[in-house]
């Protein structure tokens, strides 16, 4: 996700790019190296307000419309976000509370609420559910911070179960491991065979008035926090509850806008114009597929619900499937997407080398579902610990070269290792689409009955 300060996913450029040391590039750079400086500053804010409030004995406390939530502890820290247990007072109800900080500028919240309304998208067992979002003023600077409430899942994710089997030495029986990832293969084909209404009229959103006008709103608002921050006036609610602001430790905060990509018939987040398109054309009932790739599968982005189904999350990276590289900087951008977003020990090797006149598609995807059962059977991705990888070489060139092995002692069938093999080919027209994945697990399963 977007909001980003710095990306742990951050690889250096590709080594036949350096050679363009130029002004421009050094610039950028540095660019990168400042907003690496704000990320661990914002971290260590993060870290230590967690910290303290486990010194103090006494839980921080998030409130938002009226309802105070307390913070219990830190449950994860992703590259751009803190993930918290937060209790509702009121209810007692738990949940997971992801805190995703924005400096100063548009583009940050923008890309926040990119990743709030894909989670919103796809509606799927297997896929999380957003039960509520909020945007408020950071009390700390400039920036706005973005909050997400998930459901909690506290069994924690496929990667927690994978780093459990290292320290127990013990593995995932193979007939668990193959249901888990069927789980997360019924969610990766509804992203793939996502359906969009069709045939209405594309409303017309001038980005430069919405975003006035959002301005104006904000502005009324804060004045009127600013007034009386007690208030309890609350925003237009289009679903569910209304926010009326927000405390962090004693200070109180206005919230700035909610998570609506439109909101009174404007569109408040223009970006994101596609979806508010969509939305547009719900009553129209004629659908097309319009295929989402996630780009960023990996064990740690699976949870595992209390019934042990396979739950993804994590949209922050996940875009329409099919980009056309028509040009040389077309190609360019994409890699440092993908190099910014996509972990790289799970990347398909088409995104460490996007080539002109070719198509990105969803068989990204594929490749990530491989390196992720292969994590799942031998307890890392298949580029890591690889011959390339302890000879000092990268993980690219072992990506690049789908240089891996399984284990000689694997406890694991001819079947499943035929599976993650058919996933790790290096060109993605090799690659079987996910309903051939699907149908593939199930003969697994069937063998293992
Ligand atoms: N709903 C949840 N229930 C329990 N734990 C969660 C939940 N959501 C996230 N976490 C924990 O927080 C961690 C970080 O969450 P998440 O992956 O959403 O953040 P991120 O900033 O997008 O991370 P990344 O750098 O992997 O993209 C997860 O690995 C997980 O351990």
């Amino acid at each position: 996700m977007q909001c980003r300060r710095y990306s742990t996913k951050f690889s250096p450029p590709p080594l036949r790019t350096l050679h363009i040391l130029s002004p421009p590039f050094l610039r950028a750079m540095s660019a990168q190296l400042f907003r690496a400086f704000d990320s661990l500053k914002d971290q260590a804010k993060d870290a230590l307000w967690a910290l303290s409030s486990c010194l103090c004995q006494q839980s921080a406390k998030v409130k938002i419309n009226g309802r105070t939530f307390k913070i219990n502890k830190v449950l994860g820290e992703g590259g751009f976000s803190f993930v918290y247990l937060a209790q509702d007072e009121h209810s007692g109800r738990q949940f997971a509370l992801k805190k995703i900080r924005c400096p100063t500028g548009a583009e940050g919240v923008k890309e926040a609420m990119r990743e709030v309304e894909a989670y919103r998208r796809f509606k799927h067992p297997n896929i999380i559910r957003i039960l509520d979002s909020a945007v408020v003023q950071d009390p700390d600077g400039d920036g706005k911070i973005v909050y997400l409430f998930l459901p909690l899942y506290k069994r924690g994710n496929i990667q927690d179960a994978i780093n459990a089997n290292v320290v127990n030495g013990t593995h995932f029986p193979e007939q668990e491991m193959m249901r888990l990832f069927k789980g997360a293969c019924e969610a990766i084909r509804a992203m793939h065979t996502y359906r969009a209404p069709i045939g209405a009229t594309v409303p017309k959103t001038n980005g430069t008035a919405a975003k006035q006008k959002q301005q104006q709103r904000q502005q009324q608002q804060q004045q009127h926090h600013s007034d009386d921050e007690d208030d309890d006036e609350r925003f237009p609610q289009p679903e569910g509850d209304g926010e009326d602001g927000y405390s962090y430790g004693s200070a109180s905060v206005p919230l700035v806008t909610r998570r609506r990509v439109e909101e009174e018939g404007d569109t408040v987040f223009d970006g994101d114009e596609e979806l508010g398109r969509i939305q547009e054309q719900q009553g129209s009932g004629a659908t097309e597929i319009v295929p989402y790739a996630h780009r960023d599968l990996k064990p740690g982005n699976i949870m595992i619900a209390d019934d042990g189904a396979a739950i993804v999350m994590d949209f922050g990276s996940t875009v329409k499937a099919r980009v056309e590289i028509a040009n040389r900087s077309q190609a360019l951008v994409q890699q440092d997407i993908a190099a910014e977003q996509s972990t790289m020990a799970y990347r398909a090797p088409e995104l460490y080398d996007v080539k002109t006149d070719t198509t990105l598609d969803e068989k990204v995807d594929i490749w990530s579902l491989g390196c992720t059962l292969f994590a799942m059977a031998y307890s890392h991705s298949p580029f890591e610990n690889t011959q390339i990888t302890e000879q000092g070489g990268s993980i690219a060139m072992a990506v690049l070269n789908a240089q891996y092995k399984h284990p000689a002692n694997s406890a694991y069938s001819q079947g499943f290792k035929e599976l993650v093999d058919s996933m790790l080919k290096v060109d993605p027209k090799d690659r079987p689409d996910i309903h051939k994945v699907l149908e593939n697990t199930d003969r697994v399963l069937q063998s293992l009955a």
